[in-house]
């Protein structure tokens, strides 16, 4: 399981451009960060992420299914519990959905516990002649549009470490503590479905799998004696852009010998920072962690193949997870050559669907927003494509939250452009709510199960 070019380490990033990095006015308090940093139990353990490795490897047999979601950005300011349960009860439904109607293992991973830092557009934010950097996500600057807010602050990674470490250590507590056991999703349905106009279909669904389970149970198969149905496995990702952040929280695993990033279980390189000779390639070659990157319309085929044999030159199963963004009206043209490439060359790849990143628009009142059709539109692309080319869909990739936000447009509640002031709470870009989601999931597992991409 070794990527690691022989000079690789965790500081060979260096040598090389590293973009999107915050500018810090001290390299001496970073410097004292990362050694402080480097000084702390890693968050996660390298067997986990072998772990992760081995079911992605399921999916990429197209065996499995990936579900990969969370906030765009946490917050510093908006840690509760009540946001890390909605985030993960709405994540476990999707799965549920994803799994008992769409007929297929479901891996979850979420976008939380470490997605702190944010690639950015633009260096800078101008408001009312006022020009300030622009926020790079709570574990470099400040929201607030204020000079001192937006000043770079490399102490805030010692905030996002301890705010990862509580929200992993409730995850894990609510995945093994009984709130994921499947007995509770018709509780769930009750109480956190309210108004919910998918309640109906997940009523149905919830009946059916009490029926399931009841009749396991006269077969002597119970929560009791059975983790499978007691405990769920929820997994950890974020974007690995802060590069002294994730150096920091890189160790060799004492069993391997190997190196492994341990802030996520999973990391990610984002499109603005996907360079075959930039530093964000570099870091993530080396370590052993199940890797994704983003694939943007831009991408070429050639380009494409020596990523891959950069970030996976074993051609191991699992290790690698291409997440797509095009947008709905470019997939349909770009992704096929892609696909035919590593179909040809037999690289073994997950491929799953980010259907957020390419289809941001603006709103006439100044929000950034995605409209549900269109995320639905790129992800029914993502599945015919795929079936077209006897490739597996994959997995989706999801910016999404339980809490009833109304920052994406449409979906049953119909919400407008208008609408979206109501309650626009994200940190940068609009996720779909908790409606949308369980929405959403119906409509993919109809295409899972069907294995057409024709409503
Ligand atoms: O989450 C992704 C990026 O950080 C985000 O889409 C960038 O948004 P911007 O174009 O407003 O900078
Ligand atoms: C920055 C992100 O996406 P991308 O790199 O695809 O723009 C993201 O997933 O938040
Ligand atoms: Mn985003």
């Amino acid at each position: 399981m070794s990527n690691a070019a022989k000079n690789w380490t965790p500081a060979s990033w260096r040598n090389l451009q590293a973009l999107q990095q915050p500018s810090y006015e001290s390299v001496e308090s970073v410097e004292r960060v990362r050694q402080q940093l480097s000084a702390y139990p890693p968050l996660v353990f390298a067997q986990e992420a072998r772990d992760l490795r081995r079911q992605l490897a399921q999916v990429a047999e197209g065996k499995a299914f990936l579900l990969q979601g969370g906030d765009c950005a946490e917050s510093f300011a908006d840690f509760n519990a009540n946001r890390i349960r909605d985030t993960f009860k709405v994540l476990l439904q999707m799965a549920v959905v994803l799994t008992f109607a769409g007929n297929m293992p479901v891996v979850k991973v979420a976008r939380m516990a470490g997605q702190y830092a944010k690639p950015r557009s633009a260096d800078t934010e101008t408001v009312g002649g006022v020009e300030l950097p622009s926020y790079r996500g709570d574990i470099i600057n400040g929201i607030d549009f204020t000079a001192a807010a937006r000043r770079p602050d490399p102490e805030r990674m010692l905030t996002a470490y301890n705010q990862s470490a509580a929200t992993l250590n409730l995850l894990r507590a609510f995945a093994q503590g009984g709130l994921a056991d499947l007995h509770q999703v018709h509780g769930w349905n009750l109480s956190f479905l309210e108004n919910n106009p998918q309640r109906e279909n997940y009523a149905q669904l919830a009946e059916r799998l009490q029926d399931a389970l009841e009749f396991m149970a006269v077969c002597g198969v119970t929560s009791e004696n059975t983790p499978a149905i007691r405990e769920t496995v929820l997994y950890t990702s974020h974007e690995a852009l802060l590069l002294d952040y994730e150096q920091a929280l890189t160790r060799t695993d004492s069993l391997t010998g190997k190196w492994y990033d341990c802030s996520a279980h999973m990391l990610w390189i984002g499109e603005r920072t996907r360079q075959l000779d930039g530093a964000h390639v570099e870091f993530l070659s080396g370590v052993c962690n199940p890797i994704g990157v983003k694939v943007g319309p831009g991408m070429q085929p050639d380009e494409l193949l020596r990523l891959i044999d950069r970030l996976n030159p074993a051609n191991e199963a699992g290790r690698l997870t291409l997440i797509t963004r095009m947008g709905a009206d470019q997939l349909g043209d770009r992704l096929p050559p892609l696909v035919q490439a590593v179909q040809r060359e037999g690289r073994k790849v997950v491929w799953s669907a980010d259907p957020m990143h390419g289809n941001t628009v603006k709103a006439s009142s100044g929000y950034k927003t995605r409209d549900f059709d269109k995320i639905l539109r790129e992800i029914r692309e993502f599945f015919a494509v795929h079936r077209a080319e006897g490739s597996h869909p994959g997995g989706i990739h999801l910016e999404m939250t339980g809490q009833h936000v109304t920052e994406c447009t449409g979906g049953a509640w119909k919400i407008s452009e208008e609408d979206l002031a109501t309650c626009y709470e994200t940190q940068c870009d609009p996720r779909l709510n908790a409606d949308q989601v369980l929405e959403l999931a119906f409509r993919v597992s109809d295409w899972l199960r069907s294995g057409r991409a024709s409503s």
